[in-house]
């Protein structure tokens, strides 16, 4: 049943604004333990991952990726006659978005005895709101906290003429209907060369404009380096230090000029500069915050600059994370600091155990006294952030990078392997090629930072994760040993090198 605006003038222990991946995992977790919620959407329950960014865009990559592992092997890659089946591609991924129809989420939501509100949320004050929704306006107050997880926009870059376009965003690119002959993508960070690669395995003509020398400038210089070539071998031409100066449709496609040489001429651009968080028309001018900007927070995902300890941030919108899983993990930290500080039987004195969520058991005290890797504090999000770039190669990388460590003062010794001497690899593929490298903290002892790239080398991230936020000492890590013959033998590998 289609959830409709009701009566004026509601009221809920918790408000939750924006129904994207983050936020519907803090109404579920701040509203296991009794408290009411209510979660805000303007437009699809499951927000941009769901619809126009993780899913579809994975779904659009993988035909490509399954092809080339295939490919790479001998005895499999005779029976590879063909290429992507484009339509194919794009069928699979209007089922995985599940033709952008969110009824599968809005039960779940439902199931779970959150209030689904749909509708615009605004502040019209402290802890109070105006939602204009399809049936009117409704005032909404919440009694305790209002989590703001309203997410991020794509940035479109003040270039003459192409707001005008207009152009393709992420948005228009991972719903696509049709392939454009020539495609320019402005920006080389995850966005634009997971892009590339899916356009180019459709048989786009690419062009990459990258402002700076480098791709993926967040991840370690040698895995942007292999995506370029790997870029330029599936025929995108990767254009360095290049901007568009200026944009204008002519009879042949869409000319943009560059200040250097030939206009490039495509069809159809994709912008993929970046991401803005969606603060801007959220009435936070009422509650003498400014709009437009990134609501910054603390480790308890509290609003700094915002007085009263009701108003909270997670997701994209916080500019902490910009992916699903750590705004996920963001979400379960603050729906347990949410049930901690405010569902009344975590502080109760004969309930020694406080508040419960399933066999959780939350405590007023606990959170107050909480410190770094408490459940109630976000501590992963400034030790051991993960992200995987679903190029080919694959890159996948946590925590610091080794200009980050030495950025943060840290005496660190890098370790790197390529990976296509370890036994696991030779199976995997005829060709493989890749490389491991960790980021080891001298004084402790301890990882703080690593990088896969290679085919697959997504599944071997976590290991890593787990090796940064258990702190495990290298001749600790030494004990655990990869199974033979597979790709994470490096491990072993890196520990030899390492002098272990
Ligand atoms: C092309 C692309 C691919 C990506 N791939 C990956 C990936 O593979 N893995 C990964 O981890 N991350 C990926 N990301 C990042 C990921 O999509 C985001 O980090 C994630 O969607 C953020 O979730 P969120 O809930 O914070 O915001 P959103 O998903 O943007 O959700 C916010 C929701 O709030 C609603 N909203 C906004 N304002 C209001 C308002 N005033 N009132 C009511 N509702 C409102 C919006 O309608 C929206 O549904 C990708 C991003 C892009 C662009
Ligand atoms: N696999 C994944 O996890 C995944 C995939 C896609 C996106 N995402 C998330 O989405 C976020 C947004 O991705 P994105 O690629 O849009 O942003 P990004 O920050 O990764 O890269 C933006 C790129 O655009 C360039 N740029 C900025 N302004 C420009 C301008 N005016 N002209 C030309 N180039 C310009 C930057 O130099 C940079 O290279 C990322 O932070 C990422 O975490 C994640």
């Amino acid at each position: 049943m289609e959830p409709v605006m009701a009566e004026q003038g509601r009221e809920f222990d918790v408000v939750v604004i924006g129904g994207g991946a983050v936020g519907e995992n803090v109404a579920d977790r701040a509203g296991r333990t009794g408290l009411s919620v209510a979660l805000v959407e303007d437009a699809l329950v499951g927000g941009e991952c769901s619809y126009w960014a993780c899913m579809p865009s994975k779904a659009l990559l993988r035909p490509g990726a399954a092809l080339a592992a295939a490919r790479g092997v001998p005895g499999a890659a005779a029976a590879v006659t063909g290429d992507v089946d484009v339509a194919a591609a794009f069928a699979r991924r209007d089922v995985v978005t599940h033709q952008w129809d969110d009824s599968s989420q809005v039960d779940w939501v439902e199931s779970t005895g959150i209030t689904l509100l749909r509708g615009r949320a605004r502040f019209t004050g402290e802890r109070a709101l105006t939602i204009d929704g399809p049936d009117g306006s409704v005032q909404v107050t919440a009694r305790h906290a209002v989590i703001v997880a309203t997410g991020s926009a794509a940035v479109v870059p003040r270039i003459e003429g192409l707001a005008e376009l207009p152009p393709w965003t992420s948005r228009e690119a991972t719903s696509a209907q049709q392939v454009p002959a020539r495609l320019a993508v402005l920006g080389g960070g995850v966005v634009g060369v997971e892009m590339a690669t899916a356009f180019a395995d459709f048989g786009s003509a690419v062009t990459l404009l990258v402002r700076g020398d480098r791709l993926l400038t967040n991840a370690e210089p040698f895995a942007g380096e292999a995506v370029a070539a790997a870029l330029r071998e599936l025929g995108v031409t990767v254009l360095f230090g290049t901007e568009a100066q200026s944009v204008r449709r002519e009879s042949d496609g869409v000319h943009l000029s560059t200040g250097a040489g030939a206009d490039v001429v495509v069809d159809e651009v994709l912008v993929a500069a970046g991401r803005r968080p969606r603060t801007a028309d959220l009435g936070l001018e009422t509650l003498g915050l400014e709009p437009g900007k990134p609501l910054t927070v603390d480790d308890a995902l509290q609003v700094t600059g915002a007085d009263g300890g009701w108003l909270f941030a997670v997701g994209d919108v916080s500019g902490r994370t910009a992916t699903t899983h750590q705004g996920k993990y963001d979400a379960r930290v603050v729906g347990d600091v949410i049930a901690a500080r405010f569902d009344p039987r975590s502080s109760a004195d004969d309930s020694p155990d406080g508040a419960t969520a399933g066999d959780r058991s939350l405590s007023a005290d606990d959170e107050r006294a909480a410190a770094p890797w408490s459940r109630y504090r976000a501590t992963a999000d400034v030790a051991a952030v993960p992200q995987v770039v679903f190029t080919r190669p694959e890159v996948a990388y946590v925590g610091l990078s080794e200009e980050a460590a030495r950025e943060k003062g840290l005496d660190v010794r890098v370790i790197g392997y390529d990976l296509e001497n370890v036994a696991g690899a030779t199976v995997l593929a005829e060709d493989y090629a890749g490389r491991a490298q960790i980021v080891v903290d001298e004084a402790r002892g301890v990882i703080v930072g690593a990088t896969f790239v290679g085919p697959e080398v997504a599944e071997m991230l976590h290991a890593a994760t787990v090796a940064i936020v258990g702190e495990v000492p290298l001749d600790r890590l030494w004990h655990a040993v990869p199974s033979y013959p597979t790709v994470s033998e490096v491990w072993l590998r890196l520990l030899e090198t390492a002098g272990l």
